[in-house]
């Protein structure tokens, strides 16, 4: 099916690794991966590990380059195939229309949270006031004491390096969102605010593809789940369909 709305569109993806340690032995991790996301749709990838889940979404966000294959991020200015794309142009990419929040912040030295998400506004267009006002929302809306706001990131904990790095993923949201088990590391209570944050998001247009190991998120969140399984795609339906009652 061709969505109405294509923000993603990936053909033929394959990637392998070469393992020098082991006498050069081939591990492949995506067998040649056909997917579609629209606007506002949440797409989760759902699969046992190893099934080549986050490598789908590095090769998508280009921290893996693939063998072969396609994947075309249909940007404002038009279709672009990200795995031909050079690095500077893939950079600007990034900043403003593809996004990835990953389990880890990756924050500059010396910044605190409030600027961490207001340079990301800046990225996505806003002004600099503009921009810090978004990053105080995001952030109050993820539940990080305002105390906390100018402090060293490196000094947090994981569970609020994890909300400075959804505010930062999701602060003026970019058209594509990648997302890698971003509530890992949350308590109940702001797991609960960050999944009604990302819930929000399709409602803003934002094409989503998540990898959640925790069934109740997808099941909340995913308008399509797509099980992989040895690096192919096994099977793709509703999550009632896939994931049926499977605790
Ligand atoms: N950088 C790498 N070097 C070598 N092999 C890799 C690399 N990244 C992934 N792989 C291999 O590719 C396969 C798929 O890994 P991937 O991380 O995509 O799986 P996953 O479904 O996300 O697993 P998990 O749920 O455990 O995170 C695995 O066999 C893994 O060992």
């Amino acid at each position: 099916m061709i969505p109405d709305d294509p923000v993603l569109t990936v053909r033929g993806l394959r990637k392998s690794f070469t393992l020098h340690t082991i006498d050069g032995r081939t591990s492949v991790s995506l067998h040649g991966v056909d997917l579609d996301v629209a606007a506002g749709e949440h797409v989760a990838v759902a699969g046992p590990s190893g099934a080549g889940k986050s490598s789908l979404l590095r090769c998508v966000q280009r921290s893996y380059l693939p063998d072969a294959g396609s994947v075309v991020l249909h940007a404002d200015g038009g279709p672009v195939e990200l795995t031909a794309l050079p690095d500077r142009a893939l950079a600007r990419l990034r900043g403003r229309a593809l996004g990835y929040v990953s389990q880890f912040l990756a924050a500059p030295p010396r910044t605190g949270p409030l600027e961490v998400v207001a340079t990301a506004a800046r990225r996505r267009g806003l002004d600099r006031a503009e921009a810090r006002e978004a990053a105080g929302d995001a952030l109050h809306r993820l539940g990080l004491d305002e105390a906390l706001w100018d402090v060293d990131c490196g000094v947090l904990s994981g569970g609020e390096r994890q909300r400075v790095n959804l505010a930062a993923g999701t602060v003026r949201p970019p058209r594509l969102l990648l997302l890698d088990e971003p509530v890992s590391a949350l308590d109940p209570a702001n797991r609960e605010r960050a999944l009604e944050l990302i819930g929000s998001l399709s409602g803003q247009g934002v094409a989503v593809l998540a990898v959640f190991h925790d069934l109740d998120a997808m099941r909340r969140l995913a308008t399509r789940v797509v099980e992989m399984a040895g690096g192919r795609i096994a099977r793709v339906g509703s999550p009632a369909e896939v994931l049926g009652a499977a605790a």
